[in-house]
């Protein structure tokens, strides 16, 4: 499947150590999950789920869900060990938590052959150096860590995430300008649903893949809103077919519902129904 059109609109944290959830999301809808050793997992339980989790990737199906890890830092003392256990896994990508530079990746790269790599942007050293980020050969996708943004920001929670934006925006660029997947942050108040679309909302209109979610509640309202609605692949479709009859006749513009179709529209219009494809053949499973 081609990377671009690939879903990620829900991206599913489980705790490593939670036997239970990794077993129920080998049916959950979710186009992604992140296996998680890192914040999910209390100290006392590092090793443990460490093992337990290299154990059910060995054995479990998780269908066409991406697989994602998420290792401590290199910088603690589980970091190492976390990559060292999922060497030769039928993994689809690392994902390395609190990355602030090039050099945060390369560490993380010259330990793990071959595998993708995912960055966590949740530091304020991190935005800066977004775009140098961006560029490590072996990343795949970014991942906002807005908690821990928030939490190094000293900002407050508004609805509006205005604290948020110059962090997301920075992000959002340096992975479009190399072709990398990028998916939002989680919204901590899993039973809030109206505030979750809120947020989903926000976050597919700027720009985002997805979002990252904490609870299996979340995903429907993160698949609804990251997906193409029935009115875009309908315009879609409409725009291509105006756009070829123009193109017939000799023309460079069409007309649809009065706003003008040029090649760039094109563009973006096959890209929708590429995502809608991939999407049909996601819930096909
Ligand atoms: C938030 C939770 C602690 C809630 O747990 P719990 O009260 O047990 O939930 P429920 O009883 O409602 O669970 C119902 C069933 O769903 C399963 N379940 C729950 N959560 C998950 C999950 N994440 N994945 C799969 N399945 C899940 C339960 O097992 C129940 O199943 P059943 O027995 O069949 O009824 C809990 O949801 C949780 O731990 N969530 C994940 C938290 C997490 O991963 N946090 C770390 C990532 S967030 C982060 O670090 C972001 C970033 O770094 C940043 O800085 O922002
Ligand atoms: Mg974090």
């Amino acid at each position: 499947m081609d990377q671009r059109a690939r879903p990620f609109r829900s991206v599913l944290y489980i705790p490593g150590s939670k036997e239970r959830a990794l077993e129920k999301a080998q049916t959950l809808p979710t186009d992604a999950i992140i296996f998680d050793l890192e914040d999910a997992v209390a100290v006392e339980e590092k090793v443990n789920a460490r093992a337990l989790l290299a154990q059910v990737l060995a054995a479990a199906d998780y269908g066409r869900r991406a697989r994602i890890v998420r290792i401590n830092g290199f910088d603690t003392e589980w970091g190492r060990d976390d990559v060292a256990a999922f060497v030769g896994a039928d993994i689809d990508a690392i994902l390395i938590p609190k990355v602030s530079s090039y050099a945060d990746l390369e560490a993380v790269a010259q330990a793990i052959p071959d595998v993708p790599l995912w960055a966590m942007m949740e530091t304020a050293l991190g935005m800066l150096n977004a775009a140098e980020i961006a560029r490590h050969p072996r990343l795949a996708g970014m991942v906002m860590g807005t908690n821990d943004l928030a939490k190094e920001l000293g900002s407050r929670f508004r609805p509006d995430r205005l604290a948020m934006q110059a962090g997301l925006g920075l992000c959002l660029l340096a992975a479009r300008a190399h072709g990398l997947t990028i998916v939002d942050g989680v919204f901590n108040a899993f039973k809030d649903d109206a505030g979750l679309k809120v947020e989903c909302d926000q976050g597919r209109d700027m720009g985002f893949d997805g979002k990252t979610l904490i609870h299996p509640a979340q995903l429907d309202i993160a698949n609804a809103a990251f997906a193409p609605s029935e009115a875009e692949i309908d315009l879609a479709r409409r725009q291509i077919a105006a756009f070829d009859a123009a193109q017939a006749e000799g023309l460079g513009v069409a007309v649809v519902d009065g706003k003008i179709v040029e090649n760039l529209h094109i563009v973006t219009a096959r890209q929708t129904l590429a995502k809608a494809e991939a999407i049909a053949a996601m819930t096909a499973i």
